[in-house]
């Protein structure tokens, strides 16, 4: 089984959590993709979602699926995204594809985050995945520096600017043995947006798609 099918049976399994009448909080990237397809077959049964990039929001419409701005809207019932990776703690790495601002604004907005992804994204420790930041673009070299300080390896992502107009540190050489304190650090660097770890507030719940089926995980 490829792992684009082990992604679709994840999203697939996804929608038992969508009760009717809700907005979905939706993430980006390819096996969101494959959720907002199948919330496209159930449109009538939800009132809309609220968009983590130009991306999902061009997906979302293109269904017609009402997309609201999180502005408008009070506590999010249900937050659904992807990972690069996720420790059995649903500690995640995230921002592969750049979203991981707005993926995390959203994610804190909202009352349960379930994660979906392929089998391959559940790790031991996080950090093989090069762990982006998404810096404010004149402070790029400053925070290279810093990051260099806390052990990473900051490769600058050519040529992408983020939806919020920034742009991206891809950080290798990560062994990550405290998620949640990293997180703090990297986000204690002026000039740097966020950090695509999420393990202060870690996903809920985790279902893995595999050649078995959908999996679902909770936190160890
Ligand atoms: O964080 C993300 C985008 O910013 C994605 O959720 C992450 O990169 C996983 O992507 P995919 O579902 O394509 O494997």
């Amino acid at each position: 089984m490829s792992p684009d099918e082990m992604k679709k049976l994840a999203a697939k399994a996804a929608l038992e959590h969508v009760e009717p009448g809700i907005i979905v909080g939706m993430g980006t990237g390819s096996t969101v993709n494959h959720f907002i397809d199948l919330l496209g077959t159930i449109k009538s049964k939800i009132e809309g979602a609220v968009s983590s990039s130009e991306a999902s929001t061009a997906r979302l419409k293109a269904l017609n699926i009402p997309v609201y701005e999180l502005n408008a809207v009070g506590e999010i019932p249900l937050y659904i995204d992807g990972a690069d990776e996720s420790n059995h703690y649903l500690q995640l790495i995230k921002g592969g594809g750049g979203a991981l601002t707005r993926e995390k604004i959203i994610a804190a907005a909202s009352k349960k985050f379930v994660c979906i992804a392929d089998q391959s994204k559940l790790v031991d420790i996080l950090g093989n995945f090069p762990l982006p930041v998404e810096v404010i673009p004149m402070a790029r070299s400053y925070v290279a520096r810093q990051i260099v300080k806390l052990g990473g390896e900051p490769v600058y992502r050519e040529g992408f600017i983020t939806d919020n107009g920034n742009q991206i540190l891809d950080t290798h050489g990560l062994s990550i043995m405290e998620p949640a304190k990293l997180e703090g650090q990297i986000n204690n660097i002026p000039g740097v947006v966020t950090n695509g770890l999420f393990a202060i507030h870690p996903a809920d719940v985790l279902i893995l798609g595999s050649p078995e089926g959908a999996k679902t995980i909770y936190p160890k």
